[in-house]
């Protein structure tokens, strides 16, 4: 049986009230199954960062179930929240996010220290290997491009061996060839070391690095597609233009 690394069961999030309400997800259920790479897509406003958000612990919901692991995230308090963020889930986002006074090695090794707990070090020695940072692990962020600095992200997200890493736009601030290689390392730590990871993407491109893809539209889960090929992808996100797009003024 496949196992389940993350899941939301009829997800409702809506932000604001009266006028302004905004359903941002509409009834969503979807699963993440362990050791996969899956992608998120859709038109913009859809829900994608939302649903990546309070899938993650990031965020509550309005109504509706979030589970990482076994773990029902409604149940916990907010310091059991914050410790399962910090143990369990991973994250990398579009603006790298490292602390710009420590060194490569502290940032990877970061939240480790912050929860006191000690390291798995061959596990740690093996990502700085992966993401090929060797020969900077004394650098501090501003001395390394962007595509390094997200790959010393890549590599602190998968430090504490968490249940799921959740990647929002990772390769939203890099240029082709720099995110090309961060892609590549998302895949590689999938398949080579058994992760987990859900990546929120508007690029068709960087959604055919994951084996598979859900298409939300307007809130709604309208599509999920194995293998993905950029080319499919982007054919199916035409199909909703016109169809799904939400009005940019409400009128
Ligand atoms: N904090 C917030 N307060 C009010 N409305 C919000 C908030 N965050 C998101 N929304 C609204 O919820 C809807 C979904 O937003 P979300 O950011 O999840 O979409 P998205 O698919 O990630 O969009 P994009 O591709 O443009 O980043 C949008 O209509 C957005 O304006």
């Amino acid at each position: 049986m496949t196992s389940i690394a993350a899941r939301v069961v009829d997800a409702v999030k809506v932000y604001g009230s009266g006028d302004t309400e905004v359903r941002a997800l509409d009834g969503v259920s979807v699963d993440f199954a362990a050791g996969r790479f899956t992608a998120i897509m859709g038109p913009s406003g859809s829900g994608k960062s939302t649903l990546m958000h309070c899938a993650a612990g990031l965020d509550t919901l309005t109504s509706g179930e979030a589970h990482i692991g076994g773990t029902e995230l409604g149940t916990l308090s907010d310091k059991r929240l914050t410790l399962l963020r910090r143990e369990r889930v991973g994250f990398v986002f579009q603006a790298f996010n490292l602390l710009p006074t420590l060194t490569v090695a502290e940032n990877i090794t970061l939240p480790q220290d912050l929860s006191g707990v000690r390291g798995d070090s061959e596990w740690t020695d093996s990502l700085i290997d992966v993401v090929g940072l060797r020969d900077r692990l004394h650098h501090r962020p501003s001395e390394l491009s962007g595509g390094q600095q997200q790959r010393v992200a890549v590599a602190r997200a998968f430090a504490s061996r968490p249940e799921v890493v959740f990647a929002d736009e990772p390769t939203g601030n890099l240029d082709s060839r720099s995110g090309e290689e961060v892609l590549r390392l998302l895949g590689r730590a999938v398949r080579e070391t058994d992760r987990t990871v859900v990546m929120v993407t508007h690029d068709p491109v960087a959604a055919a690095h994951a084996d598979e893809v859900v298409f939300l539209a307007d809130g709604r889960l309208v599509d999920r597609m194995e293998a993905p090929t950029a080319e499919r992808v982007l054919d199916r996100l035409k199909a909703f233009d016109g169809h799904h797009r939400q009005p940019e003024v409400a009128t």
